[in-house]
């Protein structure tokens, strides 16, 4: 066994009590200024006071001593939307929404997710592992340790499924943790216009089977919007999911308020994710529900929406988790140290409620806060070292990272 301390940190870390944090416990944070944090085979085996864990050991001296030069350590963040698996980036339609056409419109024109769709078509799939892997060691970089990628640019059966091969080969040749999503209901493909029911129809008897017989995701995941996916499809292709085995996830109430947030309820859903349009009632029946909100703030600021009600949300308990939803269309980002400082300037969190929502929230998002998220003993030693003396560094030195190391299972991997 090899056992690394890692003294002179001023440790910030949410505390799992064995739930998502909403309300007051959101913001509430375990701090040891003068912190140190044992790991023994990548796994956090103490942490506290410097000699608070010293004398856990009973004077047996550890294989490694690492000092941290009294910079903030934090648990490495945990992305829990993404869309990182595509082909190529769409700046003309970016171009085209400054000059005020509208997310929807564009993709109604045949543009925006329809356009990525053919250009996955075209991509083989070791290009796609190969484009994906990179943008996952450039969120590494920003501090992501474990991170969720969609398909949902395939749209038909040896699409979908290329892309979700791509992301597990790009997730094998990468430190992190990278749990795969099948978003196969994420736009109608041209072919099926007019017969979305056809293609729901398509993805439960045929796709989702063989996503689940290779072992290829792990969650559902659908687009219910206004001209997408209606709830009631939704519905049906979730409750499939579930009979399947996966969990499943909603991109849900974004742009109209179509009751996505009372589905994901309904169906006691990992997350419900955007939420810019939901409707309190439905948040209040997502909090009764443990079901967290995924806010994707980066999404906002880009589309130059109104950003989603997140002080509200955690006001009435419901636990908030942070995203990127890197994707080429409405936020190509990567960091979610730019998603941090968002959520804390813009949408009103404070620094300890934005790192609950960048970690241990996220994990919830995700299934695995078993294993990632927080700095508890037993968890995965997944931790950043950042340049400067509190987690309010990352909203404040503003337009660069202030992630300086990262840790992966106790493996300093940048
Ligand atoms: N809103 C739907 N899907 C993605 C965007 C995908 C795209 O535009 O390529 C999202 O979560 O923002
Ligand atoms: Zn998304």
């Amino acid at each position: 066994m090899t056992t690394t301390l890692y003294k002179k940190a001023r440790i910030y870390t949410p505390v799992d009590e064995g739930r998502a944090r909403g309300g007051k416990k959101q913001g509430q944070l375990a701090c040891f200024p003068d912190g140190a944090l044992l790991v023994e085979d990548g796994t956090v085996a103490a942490l506290g006071p410097y000699e608070t864990v010293l004398r856990a050991r009973s004077g047996q001296p550890p294989d490694a001593e690492i000092d941290c030069g009294n910079k903030c350590l934090v648990p490495g963040f945990v992305d829990p939307h993404t869309h990182l698996c595509f082909a190529a980036t769409r700046e003309a339609e970016f171009d085209l929404r400054l000059a005020g056409t509208p997310y929807l419109e564009i993709l109604k024109r045949g543009g925006g997710i329809l356009s990525s769709v053919q250009a996955v078509a075209r991509a083989s799939e070791q290009f796609l592992a190969d484009v994906t892997l990179e943008r996952a060691l450039t969120a590494l970089r920003h501090g992501t340790t474990t991170l969720e990628i969609k398909s949902g640019y395939g749209l038909d059966q040896d699409n979908e499924l290329k892309m979700l091969r791509a992301i597990r080969q790009a997730a094998a040749r990468s430190p992190q943790d990278i749990v795969a999503t099948f978003l196969g209901a994420h736009a109608i493909p041209e072919v099926y216009r007019g017969r979305s029911d056809d293609f729901i129809a398509l993805l439960i008897h045929e796709v989702l089977p063989l996503v689940k017989e290779e072992g290829l995701a792990d969650a559902c995941d659908i687009f219910c919007e206004e001209g997408v996916f209606s709830i009631e499809q939704g519905r049906r292709l979730l409750r499939a999911a579930q009979g399947l085995g996966f969990r499943v996830k909603l991109h849900a109430d974004e742009v109209h308020d179509l009751g996505g947030a009372a589905l994901a309820a309904e169906l006691r859903a990992l997350s419900a994710d955007h939420l810019l349009a939901a409707h309190p009632d439905n948040l209040q029946r997502m909090a009764a529900a443990g079901v967290v909100a995924t806010l994707l703030p980066v999404t906002a600021y880009s589309l130059k929406k109104p950003f989603a009600k997140a002080r509200q949300m955690i006001n009435q308990g419901l636990p908030v988790a942070l995203a990127t939803d890197c994707n080429p269309g409405s936020s190509y980002c990567e960091s979610m140290v730019f998603a941090f400082g968002l959520a804390v300037l813009l949408m009103d969190l404070t620094p300890a409620e934005a790192l609950t929502a960048a970690t241990l929230n996220g994990a919830y998002a995700l299934g695995l806060a078993d294993r990632v998220g927080s700095l508890d003993v037993g968890k995965q030693a997944d931790f950043l070292l950042l340049d400067g003396e509190s987690p309010s560094i990352l909203p404040y030195h503003a337009g660069v990272s202030s992630v300086q190391e990262v840790y992966k299972k106790g493996r300093r991997v940048v």
